[in-house]
């Protein structure tokens, strides 16, 4: 895992580069074609997960399961229609847990599973409020175009204080009661700065995306190969990828079609993230399962 840290550090600076050549539309647009490609590809392989984390001997059965995966799509996305502040802060506090989760979880910090869990959730908020104190008028424009609600840059700027002053409350409490923490806190701080600058100088969408695709989905894939196949090989990609493919083209033309029936703008922000986020729930709450499964002996 290490050495991909390394390959994702040089990822980031090449997203960085591309910034500076490419004009902001494009980036949007390239910024999308990652998010839909890459970042939902590491979402499209649930039921298989599901297969795995059951031995196979799932007892309910496919049709069962698949039904359960879209009733809470479908619920998530009623959510989003009918009080979609509620689902938008829903959204943003599991995207947190789940984004912490992914990066930490291959660390087997050696304390309390609340105190780690804890942790996951206030460094992924930490990464999204980073991601949008540095854009905050862009995010303003989204959440109102999403959700109707007008918030001010004052109020994401106090939460991400807040935030802040809580990720470094936990590290501080971790550097003194872990020692694997205590061996990369440096290097964690490190990758922060890289994020910090990559949000800075891109637009938002790009900025999302290249923490979303390189720091998030690239990690992701890699552990759930590791995962289904217990190693992560040409062979195992190329697996992976075929059972994937009918899952992310279902999600392709189902995101496409809403697009083409109710999107009333240039970029239907609403559209998308609404979309990203009924399938995150249940995505998340899988790869949650994923990870207990995987369990290392100290966590
Ligand atoms: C970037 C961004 C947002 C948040 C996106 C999030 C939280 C995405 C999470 C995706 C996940 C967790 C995918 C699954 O793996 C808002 C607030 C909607 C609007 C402004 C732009």
């Amino acid at each position: 895992m290490n050495k991909i840290y390394n390959l994702l550090i040089v990822f980031s600076f090449i997203g960085l580069w591309l910034t500076s050549i490419i004009p902001d539309t494009y980036e949007v647009i390239l910024g999308f074609i990652l998010i839909f490609s890459f970042g939902m590809l590491h979402g499209s392989n649930d039921m298989l997960l599901i297969d795995v984390i059951s031995n196979k001997k799932r007892t309910q059965s496919f049709l069962k399961v698949i039904a359960i995966y879209i009733a809470t799509v479908l619920a998530a996305a009623t959510l989003f229609i009918f009080i979609p502040a509620l689902a938008l802060v829903l959204f943003i506090l599991f995207s947190a847990y789940h984004f912490g989760e992914q990066h930490w979880e291959s660390k087997s910090l050696n304390v309390l599973k609340w105190h780690k869990q804890l942790f996951y959730f206030i460094y992924g908020l930490f990464v999204l409020f980073l991601l949008f104190v540095l854009n905050s008028l862009e995010v303003i424009q989204i959440i109102k175009s999403i959700s109707n609600i007008v918030i001010g840059t004052n109020a994401i700027l106090i939460a991400f204080c807040i935030i802040a002053a809580a990720l470094l409350g936990i590290s501080l409490y971790l550097t003194a009661h872990s020692v694997t923490f205590k061996l990369v806190v440096l290097k964690e701080f490190f990758y922060l700065v890289v994020f910090a600058i990559v949000f800075k100088v891109s637009t938002l969408i790009w900025g999302f995306a290249l923490y979303f695709i390189i720091w998030h989905s690239f990690p992701s894939l890699y552990e759930q190969i590791h995962f289904i196949y217990g190693r992560f090989t040409k062979k195992t990609i190329i697996a992976y990828i075929k059972k994937a493919l009918p899952y992310w083209l279902v999600s392709i033309v189902a995101l496409f079609s809403l697009i083409y029936i109710f999107g009333d703008t240039t970029i239907p922000y609403g559209i998308i993230f609404a979309f990203i986020a009924a399938v995150t729930f249940p995505h998340a709450l899988v790869i949650k399962k994923m990870f207990e499964k995987h369990k290392t002996p100290n966590s």
